[in-house]
């Protein structure tokens, strides 16, 4: 495996590899769920790469980008171990000029779900993939369903912006008690970790009332709700919304009506101690063994 933190030493070293590239963009703290996507894109490419780099321009001010945990020594083992050939760790100084002035937006899916309370995080991200596409050129892409609207924002503007590179999602890897794996779940204490299934428990309560026939989006919403109120308070819960899963508009008033022919997805934020969380499930699909 190489390590590179340099642009133009990745493009050369991108440029001598025969055959097809799968790429796995992460900010780092690799755990089983990074682990998942890079086996995945493995099996899809002739060569794996690899980013690692905390994008601050996805972080508002103030956030936890100073906090944001960080193991490159274990991180690099972990990209190793999982058949990594080409491993991008580069700086924010490198990534960004001190006058970098473009941006990449993608309008109208960033109104629901962590748009509101994140106001230019989508930005950032689209911007950054961006030009981690461009630095890498992979042919093809991997990404978590636990990011459900970032995920849906890539494909949005991989399409928009003719990127000709095939975008892979893997589903949710949970903890055996359905927490979602995230590097944020670092900042939980005992007790907040226990508290903190009560995101899996609401999707999985939203499940059962859709499968049990449920169609208005309100009072699925009604049943996740009550679940989350058993362990953390209504001020800890960011958002808690069901929506279309191609266009992001919300299920709610006089649209509440989840058609069969869409589908829906409860996506969630909610803040556990330090960490705010967010986890995501289409009541539509099957329901994860972790929730079961
Ligand atoms: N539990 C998981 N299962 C599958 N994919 C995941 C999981 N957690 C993160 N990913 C995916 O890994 C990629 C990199 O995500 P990132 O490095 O931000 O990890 P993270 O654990 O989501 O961190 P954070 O705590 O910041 O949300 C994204 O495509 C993300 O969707
Ligand atoms: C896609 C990404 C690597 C962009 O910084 C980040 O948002 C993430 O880790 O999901
Ligand atoms: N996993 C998405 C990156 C972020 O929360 O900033």
């Amino acid at each position: 495996m190489k390590v590179i933190d340099s642009i133009a030493e990745f493009r050369k070293a991108r440029r001598a590899l025969p055959g097809t590239v799968a790429f796995v963009p992460t900010m780092g703290y690799l755990h089983p769920g990074h682990l998942a996507l890079m086996e995945r894109a493995r099996r899809e490419a002739d060569h794996l790469a690899v980013s690692i780099f905390v994008n601050p321009t996805q972080f508002a001010p103030g956030s936890d980008l100073d906090a944001y945990p960080r193991d490159p020594e274990g991180d690099r083992k972990k990209c190793e171990d999982a058949g990594c050939d080409l491993l991008f760790m580069p700086t924010p100084e490198m990534m960004y000029a001190p006058d970098h002035a473009t941006v990449v937006e993608t309008e109208g899916l960033d109104q629901v779900l962590c748009g509101p309370s994140r106001p230019g995080h989508f930005r950032g991200v689209t911007t950054i993939v961006s030009k981690l596409f461009n630095i890498v050129a992979p042919d093809v892409a991997v990404f978590g369903q636990k990011d459900f609207q970032q995920l849906a924002i890539i494909r949005r503007m991989v399409r928009d912006l003719n990127f000709p590179i095939e975008i892979i999602d893997l589903p949710t890897v949970r903890e055996a008690d359905g927490l979602a794996l995230s590097s944020r779940n670092k900042y939980l204490d005992a007790q907040e970790r226990a508290s903190a299934t009560c995101l899996s428990r609401a999707l999985a309560a939203a499940w059962h009332a859709y499968q049990g026939g449920e169609r208005d989006a309100e009072k699925v919403l009604e049943v996740a709700r009550n679940t989350l109120l058993e362990s953390v308070s209504a001020q800890a819960i960011d958002y808690l919304e069901c929506v279309d899963p191609l266009r992001l508009t919300r299920y709610e008033g006089d649209a509440r009506q989840i058609p069969d022919a869409q589908g829906a997805v409860v996506a969630m934020a909610v803040q556990v101690g330090k960490a705010r969380l967010i986890d995501n499930l289409r009541l539509d699909g099957e329901l994860p063994e972790a929730l079961g």
